[in-house]
């Protein structure tokens, strides 16, 4: 007998457990508790305590029920903790900040908060539960581990439109986001030469919009001001950002920032940073009755930039007041978060770290779409941090990929998941293609070479398939199962693109990535092309592989084009695909065929031309892994948006395949001030240098040229005494 009870309790809980799990809810709560089978949906529900619940949940909760509303039916209790309707509850509900405990069973619904928004987050689950025919019978608990989660649109390059902010501000209520921090580096309100201008009415109603969206998705909207380029540590421009707070707050912010981030000189010193921080904390933001904590992003906001002689955060740790948040990016400026990190951050600025995460910010590969999974960060380090915000791409639609996830790890660590999560946010955002969405996000998340080496895994599943069939292609023994898995791939690549391209489930996505699927499809065709090749010198079928042969050099003809055509920015130009597998993998069998055909035939076809004739050494620890823009008679330096500092000595050289003369060079290092401590120099065998003239131009560029005899090496060199601190704009040698 008693086994048999067993045998019942144990299938009972599993059951529970089953039921359990397929019910998903985004982000994944702490706790889901099922009460019983499903029951049938209520024709009708009777609201209890609109009159002292949360407007913002009682008018969302109203909007999703519409006619389903009605003064008879199962009664549903809405309210924070102390609300009449929800009083039965009191002790369910978690103390938490945003905290809710929602019930429903045939006897009646809860939705309790323990403060206004976590009322707002019961009901956002409650729809994600609601089904037209039935509801689970359901207990669950919830509270977030990190109290501020969201958004910081602090890239470099376009800022995102009024519209796809609105769109972002309704994303974050679905996925119980409470922050958005505005600061898009290249707003000159934001940042120089307006800061201390108020908006123009135009943008001043924008911004006065996105904050009621912003109310209404129980978002914070936090306008951060950039003031570091050109303050001056007096009173007229402390009375300016106070001003201009002001003129903030008259348009209904009620959360505020300071970025003091990749700037130099004056602007950067810790102690009149907090001097005036503690001002504005002690005159402007705890004088108002709703405005939220003061949030600054450190100059030194990543460890390795921290330098414990300048005292720099030490000074925040000791002198800012306590209740300001202090940001920081991780051990580097692009870094995972650990737990180790945020504990030594915490003990430098005294208070837990309010985190800027880098990702998937793509300023600094803009020809790279960043679609990968989220992962890396510690699942232990809610207990050191205030905050988690990610820095976006300025793609604001493809960006909800990375802060859909980032929105389950924020809300619940420990049940993380990051490729469940990811497969989430990709039906989240794509319901129609979810699959041709994962088949293109699979081989876009790789950046590529950067000078931040932050690099993220791509095309992980095809990857073994790919080493293993092109090794064995060289040693002339492949295995036929790995050529049609590959062929398989290419095809799903090619249809990916083509339905993608078409979908309009989501028209602002698609018109993002619109280059991207345009290169994808392109890769595609190349790949399942040059896979016939092999298959074409294998049979001796010259006809054939001489068609094949013509049409991959036309389609990376075309993909060149591409990259010439879309995205043209100074920076990373053009439009990178599959970079990190299959690229290099189309280029391989390509190579390893034509060599193949060309040795049999007694032929020279060229192959594919993948040059770098340049090669860069440095001693400038900042500019050691700078990616090269090689175009068929110019090298490009990437430009950095950090402040580079370069030592007394420091050097910089261009190594050229061959000799040429140099018709053109031009440097941009953004000083005001004297540049005579650079000097440019060229050399034929990297031994004897000569010096090349340097003419500096009215926008305070360096130009300079060489049309003596050819050389094959140029460098710039810091030949004075001391550190200076630049900024690479621009950097490029003309070579003829
Ligand atoms: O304050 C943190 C921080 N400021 C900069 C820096 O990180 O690098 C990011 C990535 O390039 C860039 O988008 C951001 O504006
Ligand atoms: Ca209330």
């Amino acid at each position: 007998m008693r086994k048999l009870l067993l045998y019942i309790v144990c299938f009972f809980a599993l059951q529970v457990k089953i039921m359990a799990q397929d019910i998903q809810v985004q982000p994944t709560p702490r706790q889901i508790t099922v009460k019983g089978e499903n029951m049938a949906t209520p024709v009708t529900f009777r609201l209890e305590g609109e009159r002292e619940a949360n407007p913002r949940a009682v008018k969302l909760l109203k909007t999703f029920l519409g006619d389903r509303l009605s003064s008879k039916g199962l009664p549903l209790y809405l309210g924070e903790k102390g609300d009449r309707a929800v009083q039965s509850r009191k002790r369910q509900i978690p103390e938490q900040p945003e905290g809710y405990y929602l019930e429903i069973n045939p006897k009646g619904i809860t939705l309790a908060g323990n403060d206004e928004r976590g009322t707002y987050y019961a009901v956002r689950t409650f729809m994600q539960l609601f089904r037209d025919n039935h509801l689970p019978q359901v207990e669950i608990r919830d509270y977030p581990d990190v109290r501020f989660r969201g958004v910081v649109e602090g890239f470099y390059g376009t800022p995102w439109s009024h519209e796809a902010r609105l769109r972002q501000l309704r994303f974050y209520g679905e996925n119980k986001l409470n922050t958005y921090i505005y600061g898009p580096k290249d707003d000159p309100y934001h940042s120089s030469p307006n800061w201390r201008k108020p908006y123009p009415a135009k943008d001043a109603a924008r911004i006065a919009e996105l904050v009621k969206v912003a109310n209404e998705n129980e978002v914070d909207f936090v306008w951060a001001i950039h003031p570091g380029l050109d303050i001056r540590w007096e009173t007229s421009d402390r009375d300016s950002l106070m001003a201009k707070f002001e003129h903030m707050y008259d348009l209904g912010v009620r959360s505020f920032a300071v970025f003091f981030d990749d700037i130099s000189g004056e602007g950067a010193k810790a102690d009149r940073q907090v001097e005036l921080l503690n001002y504005v904390d002690d005159h402007f933001v705890r004088v108002k009755p709703d405005v939220t904590p003061l949030i600054v992003c450190p100059t030194e906001y990543n460890k390795d930039w921290a330098r414990p002689e300048s005292g720099y955060l030490a000074t925040i740790g000791t002198k800012l007041n306590p209740s300001v948040e202090v940001m920081w990016t991780g051990d580097r400026v692009i870094s995972e978060i650990t737990r180790e990190g945020v504990e030594w951050i915490r003990e430098q600025i005294k208070r837990p770290s309010y985190i800027w995460w880098n990702f998937p910010v793509s300023d600094y590969v803009r020809d790279h779409v960043l679609l990968g999974e989220v992962y890396g960060n510690g699942k232990d380090i809610a207990g050191s941090i205030s905050g988690f915000v990610a820095n976006p791409m300025e793609w604001a639609e493809a960006s909800k990929l990375a802060i859909y996830c980032v929105a389950d790890y924020t809300w619940n660590m420990q049940s993380y998941d990051r490729s469940r999560s990811w497969h989430r946010a990709i039906r989240a955002i794509m319901p129609e293609n979810a699959e041709a969405f994962t088949v293109f996000a699979r081989h876009n998340s790789d950046l590529g070479e950067n000078v931040h080496r932050f690099r993220r895994e791509e095309s992980v599943e095809i990857l073994p398939v790919a080493e293993r069939f092109m090794k064995g292609y060289q040693e002339g023994r492949y295995d036929e199962r790995d050529f049609l898995a590959l062929q398989e791939e290419f095809e799903r690549v090619a249809e990916a693109a083509d339905l993608l391209l078409v979908d309009n489930e989501n028209e602002a996505l698609i018109e993002e990535i619109t280059p991207w699927l345009h290169q994808f499809k392109i890769l595609g065709d190349a790949g399942r092309e040059a896979l016939v090749m092999l298959k074409a010198e294998e049979r001796g079928d010259r006809e054939l592989f001489l068609r094949k042969y013509n049409h991959v050099k036309a389609l990376r003809k075309r993909s060149y084009e591409l990259e010439r055509q879309f995205n043209q920015n100074p920076y990373q130009p053009g439009v990178k695909t599959g970079t990190t597998v299959l690229q290099p993998l189309v280029l391989g069998i390509f190579t390893e065929a034509t060599e193949r055909f060309n040795r049999k035939n007694g032929m020279d076809l060229p192959l594919l031309a993948d040059y770098l004739p340049c090669k860069l050494t440095t001693n400038v620890p900042q500019l050691e892994h700078l990616p090269l823009q090689v175009y068929p008679n110019r090298v490009h330096l990437t430009p950095l948006l950090e402040v580079v500092k370069w030592p007394a000595g420091g050097y910089l050289q261009l190594e050229l395949d061959d000799l040429y003369r140099i018709p053109g060079t031009r440097m941009n290092f953004d000083v005001k001030g004297d540049l005579s401590w650079g000097v440019m120099e060229v050399s034929v065998d990297g031994e004897n240098w000569q010096v090349v003239t340097l003419t500096r131009d009215a926008r305070g560029r360096l130009n300079g040229k060489w049309e003596d005899t050819p050389v094959k090496f140029v460098r710039f060199t810091n030949s004075g005494k001391d550190e200076q601190q630049v900024y690479l704009r621009e950097f490029y040698v003309v070579f003829s």
